[in-house]
């Protein structure tokens, strides 16, 4: 039997009937970072949003836990889903104390557990406290991601979503943040689909890799089968 927490088979995605992703099939296994990687516009985005019900496919189908289902973002946090949007998302106004605040909100966290899972959140990622009360908009790309980060924790996924966190970071910065979640990965058995550009960074903390080129997924491997920069530039 696959150990599949996520999968898409003969996923078509599109946008005003153009097919943006062409027929893909992906399994996201337990207890494994899979490393999606492409050009740009190849589709990364695209699927990661179809996956979360932001986007709706065309045809094929997704499957939670084996479980064909029709994503909608609510429906898939609470079914252990959660994603870290490319670009941050963070309101430039808000705390971070009010965007955790309104993060448990959107997660549907009880009341009751709130306390709690702001504090668990803070134990995998206690930088964050150094600028709790500080505005969004006032912190570096790095913090505001960290933030982000620690937003979709909120709803203590099974299953992470992560669309290009390096943007914007040194390597040393990439490596500090993504440090802690591969960590909690590890010692939770969470899945993590990580799409990244910094292909040499994503990869020191993946266990598999796909190569996605316009809209269709051209190869499958393991981060040492692209140690050569050679293969890596053939398969971009
Ligand atoms: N909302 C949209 N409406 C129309 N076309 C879109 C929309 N979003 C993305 N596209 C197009 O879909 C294609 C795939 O975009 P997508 O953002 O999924 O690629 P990507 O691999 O994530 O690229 P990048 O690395 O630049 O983020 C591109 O041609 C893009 O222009």
């Amino acid at each position: 039997m696959s150990d599949a927490v996520l999968s898409v088979r003969d996923l078509v995605v599109g946008y005003g009937g153009r097919p943006v992703l062409n027929n893909i099939d992906l399994s996201l296994n337990a207890n494994e970072v899979l490393c999606l990687i492409g050009h740009n516009g190849a589709g990364k985005s695209t699927l990661l949003k179809s996956l979360f019900g932001l986007v709706a496919p065309e045809s094929g189908a997704i499957l939670l836990n084996g479980e064909a289902v029709t994503p909608d973002p609510r429906g898939m946090t609470a079914n252990g889903l959660s994603l870290v949007p490319e670009g941050r998302g963070v309101f430039p106004g808000m705390t971070v104390a009010e965007t955790m605040k309104l993060g448990m909100w959107a997660a549907g966290v009880p009341e009751a557990e709130r306390a709690d899972r702001v504090d668990w959140v803070m134990s995998v990622l206690p930088v964050m406290k150094q600028f709790y009360d500080r505005r969004a908009g006032n912190l570096s790309g790095g913090q505001q991601q960290m933030v982000s980060i620690g937003r979709a924790l909120l709803s203590k996924p099974r299953c992470l979503l992560m669309d290009e966190p390096s943007i914007g970071l040194a390597p040393k910065l990439f490596q500090d943040l993504l440090g802690p979640i591969r960590e909690l990965q590890q010692s939770t058995g969470m899945s993590i689909l990580l799409v990244e550009q910094n292909v040499r960074e994503a990869l020191k903390v993946s266990d598999r890799v796909v190569v996605m080129k316009s809209g269709e997924m051209t190869w499958e491997g393991l981060p040492s089968d692209l140690d050569d920069n050679s293969k890596l530039m053939e398969l971009y």
